[in-house]
């Protein structure tokens, strides 16, 4: 069985510090995406020097500070939980560099999304403004999404990074689609990460990765601040009624295009009036 599922963890990192995810190829079957979840108390810093890796530091909830070199950007973030249900502020940092975010509220939350990058871009305020805003789907398949790094926006190399809204009772990443087949116009290979947050906390989502051959076909139980990898394979995610549902997701593969091929048998989901 493939290990697609990482349950959230609570690791003092260092003071003021909690590490709650930490998914990488190093520990999943994962090539190009990665994601830390920290948890900051007010004036604690989180430090990291980066290899041949590109960051972009998500202000989840909470104020924080993030300086690289002479960049600073002071108290960026929007919202006190991701719940809020509006944009947030992002800073993207290129390989190569080092870079500290300091805690300014109370307690801050930040996702730190990582893809492998070896051509050097300017470091860049991705503001609350900046992202971009759809509504999808129909009937019991709607969702709210907000694009903080769209492929649209060339600040990375190879990160693509996405926020999704599913209330109680819908369904997203719906009809089932897939992006594992290196097939440009018509299909891009990206892997994909899921960080999951559910409204009240208690709530539980299900999330199935399956193949066409369904030699991976996995239906996982997901808690809050639990992340599943998805290597490859359409991705679908149910919501219980009464929990609402929201994702980070980061995606990244040798192209940076996102192109998706919707499971033929379920694509008469997205046709309907
Ligand atoms: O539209 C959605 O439900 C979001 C998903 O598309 C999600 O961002 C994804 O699966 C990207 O491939």
């Amino acid at each position: 069985m493939t290990k697609l599922k990482f349950v959230h963890q609570n690791k003092e990192l260092d003071s003021g510090v909690t590490l709650i995810q930490d998914v990488s190829s190093k520990n999943a079957p994962l090539k190009y995406a990665g994601v830390k979840l920290l948890q900051l108390q007010k004036g604690a810093v989180y430090s990291e020097k980066l290899g041949k890796t590109e960051v972009c530091v998500v202000a989840l909830s909470g104020k924080v500070t993030v300086k690289e070199g002479d960049n600073q950007f002071e108290n960026i973030g929007t919202r006190e939980s991701v719940f809020d249900k509006k944009p947030t502020d992002s800073v993207y940092i290129s390989n190569d560099h080092d870079y500290q975010v300091t805690a300014k509220s109370d307690v801050a939350e930040i996702a730190l999304c990582y893809a492998p990058s070896n051509k050097q871009l300017p470091t860049k305020l991705i503001t609350a403004a900046d992202n971009t805003i759809e509504h999808r789907g129909n009937h019991s398949i709607k969702r709210y999404v907000q694009n903080i790094l769209p492929e649209d926006n060339p600040a990375a190399n190879s990160l693509l990074i996405v926020e999704v809204y599913t209330d109680g009772g819908n369904f997203s990443s719906y009809p089932p689609h897939r992006h594992d087949h290196d097939n440009l116009p018509e299909e891009s290979s990206l892997e994909e990460i899921y960080l999951h947050k559910i409204t009240p906390k208690q709530g539980f989502v299900f999330h199935r990765v399956y193949t066409d051959d369904r030699s991976l076909d996995e239906t996982m139980s997901v808690e809050n601040n639990d992340v599943v990898v998805v290597p490859k394979g359409y991705h679908p995610v149910g919501v219980p009624d009464g929990y609402n549902s929201y994702y980070l997701n980061v995606m990244a593969g040798p192209v940076r295009i996102w192109r998706f091929h919707n499971d033929p048998d379920h694509e008469w989901i997205w046709d309907r009036k």
